[in-house]
């Protein structure tokens, strides 16, 4: 039995639909909230989603835009964007009187406040029990029962332990810990990084390229996790080098894809939400406060930014100076 016996997901996009259909597996009672009301009543009846097309949403699981209907859960997961978690959590905030599990599932960091997605839910909604979800999981895998393992992440060890028990299948396996920074910067900093290798597939750089900056993106990834305070077993766990092997290395990701495109000289996919596009500018002014050199996560920011060229910001990183491995 269960702590949480009913959860609500905040955010019927992709994820927000698998994370509904994970919580309905582990046999919760599960609302799916979708801000927009025909969107909610489009999925309700047709028990499809757009944005996870060809997933039938199983029969149990409520979907509804009637947010205080979805307040009434035991925990509350957010699968909303990271740079619009403030606003989702903000419209919650006056259903949230007593303690609740409030579990952010977006990756990124806020822009203009450089918190990361627990602290906004702890200013936005006080009553709140912040936690994060994070490790390589494609909804898509994930809403197909496909075997997948995140970790979760709580202030409170039972807290945590108590959330992956209500959550937990044989197909979804939450690895529980308290390391909630750790997990977060993983989650964050992996789509940048993504980016980058996708655009060094798409510039036909070559397999070993890929690996490379892959290994060098970890490298910097791991920097600030520590300048952070994160544990080295989290960094290398799911959240950090799991997410960073899985979004670096398919074309399923869509920042991945993102940088495969811009690799390519191709316009990107439409319609397509690429984390790291929104993160990139954040997480090296977060770096730069930390004094910590992140050139892979730099070069993607100003590739975006247009302050430089594809080929500008390979030849620099090529052309570093060369140091010792860390
Ligand atoms: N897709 C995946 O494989 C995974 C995604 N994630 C993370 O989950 C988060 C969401 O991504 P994903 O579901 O894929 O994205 P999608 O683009 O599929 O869906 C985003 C959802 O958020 C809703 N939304 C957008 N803006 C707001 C807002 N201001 N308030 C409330 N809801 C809003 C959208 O509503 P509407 O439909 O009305 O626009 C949509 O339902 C991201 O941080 C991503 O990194 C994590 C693991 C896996
Ligand atoms: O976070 C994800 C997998 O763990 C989803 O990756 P993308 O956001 O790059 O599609």
């Amino acid at each position: 039995m269960t702590a949480f016996q009913s959860v609500a997901v905040i955010g019927a996009g992709a994820w927000g639909t698998a994370l509904a259909t994970v919580a309905a597996r582990a046999g919760r009672e599960v609302t799916l909230w979708a801000r927009n009301a025909e969107h909610a009543a489009r999925i309700a009846s047709s028990r499809d989603n757009p944005r996870l097309p060809g997933v039938q949403l199983a029969p149990e699981i409520v979907v509804t835009s009637e947010l205080a209907l979805a307040a009434r859960a035991d925990m509350l997961l957010i699968a909303t964007p990271a740079q619009h978690l403030r606003g989702a959590v903000n419209m919650l905030a006056s259903h949230i009187t007593k303690p609740v599990p409030v579990i952010a599932c977006a990756k990124g960091i806020e822009h203009g406040t450089h918190k990361f997605m627990t602290d906004v839910i702890a200013e936005a909604a006080p009553h709140a029990q912040p936690a994060i979800l994070s490790g390589p999981s494609f909804a898509d895998d994930v809403a197909r029962g496909q075997p997948t393992a995140v970790t979760l992440a709580a202030k409170d060890d039972a807290l945590a332990s108590q959330l992956v028990q209500a959550l937990g299948s044989p197909t979804f396996r939450p690895y529980h810990s308290t390391d909630i920074r750790g997990v977060e910067i993983g989650g964050a900093a992996k789509n940048v990084l993504a980016i980058a290798v996708g655009i060094a597939v798409g510039r036909k750089l070559g397999a070993s390229a890929q690996a490379a900056l892959t290994t060098r993106g970890f490298a910097e990834l791991t920097r600030l996790g520590r300048a952070l305070g994160a544990r080295g077993e989290t960094l290398t766990g799911l959240s950090g080098l799991g997410d960073l092997i899985l979004t670096c290395a398919s074309p399923q990701s869509r920042n991945f894809a993102l940088g495969l495109a811009l690799g390519r000289g191709e316009q990107p996919p439409a319609g397509k939400l690429a984390e790291g596009e929104f993160t990139a500018p954040v997480l090296i002014e977060l770096a730069a406060s930390q004094s910590i050199e992140m050139p892979v996560s730099e070069a993607v920011a100003s590739i975006l930014s247009g302050r430089s060229t594809i080929d500008a910001a390979i030849s620099g990183l090529l052309t570093r100076p060369f140091k010792a491995e860390e």
